[in-house]
């Protein structure tokens, strides 16, 4: 494609554009470098590596000189964006754009399976990565860089994808990641406290996940939204506003109502009333709050056209999401369960949703991570002192931060809890204090493989290391 298509302005000469990426270090021959100002530095400082490497255009802020052809934008972010969108053209018919501080990965796979079993060739993308029936992609963030994006949007659509359940985060809105996406849905799980590293104030952390619902859903869009949320208000009016049709769904749901969500020892039962019609289903999720996310994903495919006497029944069939709740094994009649809580709110959530699988204590395991939002930690904490009877704080991906002042950070939330840095052994610590009835929840990191230390990614999987901690455990009591 030549850069005036690409650009959609006239330029001599036009070189063919092979490839874009804002990386120099993955510019090769015939690539569009994108200078995009960022955290740590302004990408206009790479040009010279970029043309060393290859570039032939560049696209940066007014004012950034280069001797290769130049689109200049006062909004490169959102520039690269529509560039990306026009180099990959093919995106899956229908998308849905979740976003929320909890519940997106749950959403979103949750809307792909109901999809599926409705016979649509459909797909999910985010913190799992993107996949389909034939497809599986590793992707490095929940919302990829525009152009990986992209690319994997076409990759779907030409693998027959026609329907796509999109995790859509805030660092990825602020950054204009997803600003090429035609999203026919938007839904909105819930906002509380995330990200406050990043974003300046949660006014700021709000207006970031507003921007799907006011600007990126298409005019003709369906907005769904769980009424039960933190925020659900505040988006409803927003999208009235632009006159769009709204799902609320929920206890508090109009569209999709939630009348009875009872726990049960390997499932949920659920009501729901729809049209005045009720439902009844077991779902065989754990935890009380997968009713919201249930109910989110229904309204979304809804949206989509589907009837709820086809959706809801199907409901009995849908699986959780890797490291949600995941039941590992049990011991001493106590059961081991792995959850990836890693704000104040859901670990609140998650442990109060554990309660009614515990005859005896709830015991839990948490940490948070370092180079993240510091302000959350001990939030994180107390919310485990109050919901938990037993805490154990350990580490979770420390990064570039020493993972004692992380530590200490979370037990300003719970100063009784026992402190065991060293992931591995506070698992193996908490396997062993199991008696029967007890249940331990391992938080934080659910479907992870490593361990951050510094910039190593150390194999660690919590559901694996829990396995073997339960092993040995049971060699040590002779069974
Ligand atoms: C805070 C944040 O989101 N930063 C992302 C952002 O970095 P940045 O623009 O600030 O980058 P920078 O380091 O200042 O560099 C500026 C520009 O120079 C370029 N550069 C840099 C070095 C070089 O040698 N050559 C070069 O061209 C960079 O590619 C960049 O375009 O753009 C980079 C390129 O796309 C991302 O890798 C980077 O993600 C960082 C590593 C990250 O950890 N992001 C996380 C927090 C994130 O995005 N998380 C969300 C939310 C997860 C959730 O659901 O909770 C996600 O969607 O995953
Ligand atoms: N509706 C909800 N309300 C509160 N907490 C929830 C809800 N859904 C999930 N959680 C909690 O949040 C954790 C993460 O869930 P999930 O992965 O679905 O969210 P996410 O929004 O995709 O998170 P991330 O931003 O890290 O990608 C779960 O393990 C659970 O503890
Ligand atoms: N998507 C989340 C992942 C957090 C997982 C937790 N294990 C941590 O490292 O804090 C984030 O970027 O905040
Ligand atoms: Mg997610």
């Amino acid at each position: 494609m030549k850069l005036s298509e690409l650009s959609g302005e006239t330029f001599s000469p036009d070189p063919v554009i092979a490839g874009l990426t804002a990386d120099s270090r993955a510019v090769t021959r015939g690539f569009l470098f994108a200078a995009l100002p960022g955290v740590n530095f302004d990408g206009a400082k790479f040009i010279p590596q970029a043309e060393e490497n290859g570039a032939c255009a560049v696209l940066a802020r007014p004012g950034v000189a280069s001797r290769l052809p130049i689109v200049v934008d006062t909004e490169p972010r959102k520039r690269l964006s529509q560039m990306a969108a026009r180099f990959y053209p093919r995106q899956p018919q229908t998308i849905a754009g979740i976003t929320g501080t909890n519940g997106k990965t749950s959403t979103a796979r949750f809307t792909a399976q109901i999809w599926q079993r409705l016979g649509k060739v459909s797909g999910s993308l985010g913190t799992l990565g993107a996949q389909a029936e034939n497809y599986d992609r590793n992707l490095i963030h929940t919302t990829p860089d525009p152009v990986m994006l992209h690319q994997t949007l076409q990759e779907m659509a030409d693998e027959g994808v026609t329907h796509l359940a999109m995790e859509v985060s805030s660092h990825g809105l602020v950054q204009n990641r997803a600003d090429g996406v035609k999203f026919k849905i938007a839904a909105f799980t819930n906002i509380t406290q995330d990200h406050l590293d990043y974003h300046a104030s949660f006014n700021e952390y709000f207006a970031a996940k507003a921007r799907l619902f006011d600007e990126l859903v298409s005019d003709e869009g369906v907005v769904v939204v769980n009424a039960d949320g933190e925020g659900a208000e505040e988006i409803v009016n927003l999208v009235k506003k632009r006159g769009l049709r709204v799902i609320t769904t929920g206890v508090k749901g109009e569209s999709v109502q939630i009348t009875e969500a009872v726990p049960q020892l390997s499932g949920l039962n659920l009501s729901i009333v729809v049209d005045g019609k009720t439902y009844v289903v077991t779902t065989p999720l754990i935890g009380a709050f997968q009713a919201e996310n249930v109910a989110l994903a229904v309204g979304v495919a809804m949206a989509s056209g589907a009837g709820a006497g086809d959706i809801i029944p199907l409901l009995e069939y849908i699986t959780g999401a890797p490291g949600r709740m995941q039941m590992v094994s049990s011991i001493n009649g106590a059961g081991v369960y792995v959850d990836y809580a890693h704000t104040p709110d859901a670990v609140a959530t998650a442990l109060k949703a554990i309660r009614p699988h515990a005859k005896g204590r709830v015991v839990t395991i948490i940490g948070a991570g370092g180079d993240r939002d510091k302000a959350k930690r001990p939030l994180m904490g107390a919310a485990a002192f109050e919901n938990a009877d037993t805490v154990i704080v350990t580490d979770d991906n420390p990064r570039n931060e020493g993972p004692a002042a992380i530590r200490k950070q979370v037990m300003e939330g719970c100063p009784d809890a026992q402190e065991i840095g060293d992931r591995e052994e506070a698992i193996a610590a908490g396997v062993a204090m199991l008696k029967d009835g007890d249940v331990l929840l391992i938080l934080g990191k659910g479907h992870e493989t490593g361990q951050v230390v510094g910039d190593k990614i150390l194999p660690f999987d919590d559901a694996e290391v829990a396995s073997r901690a339960i092993a040995n455990r049971m060699k040590e009591l002779g069974r």
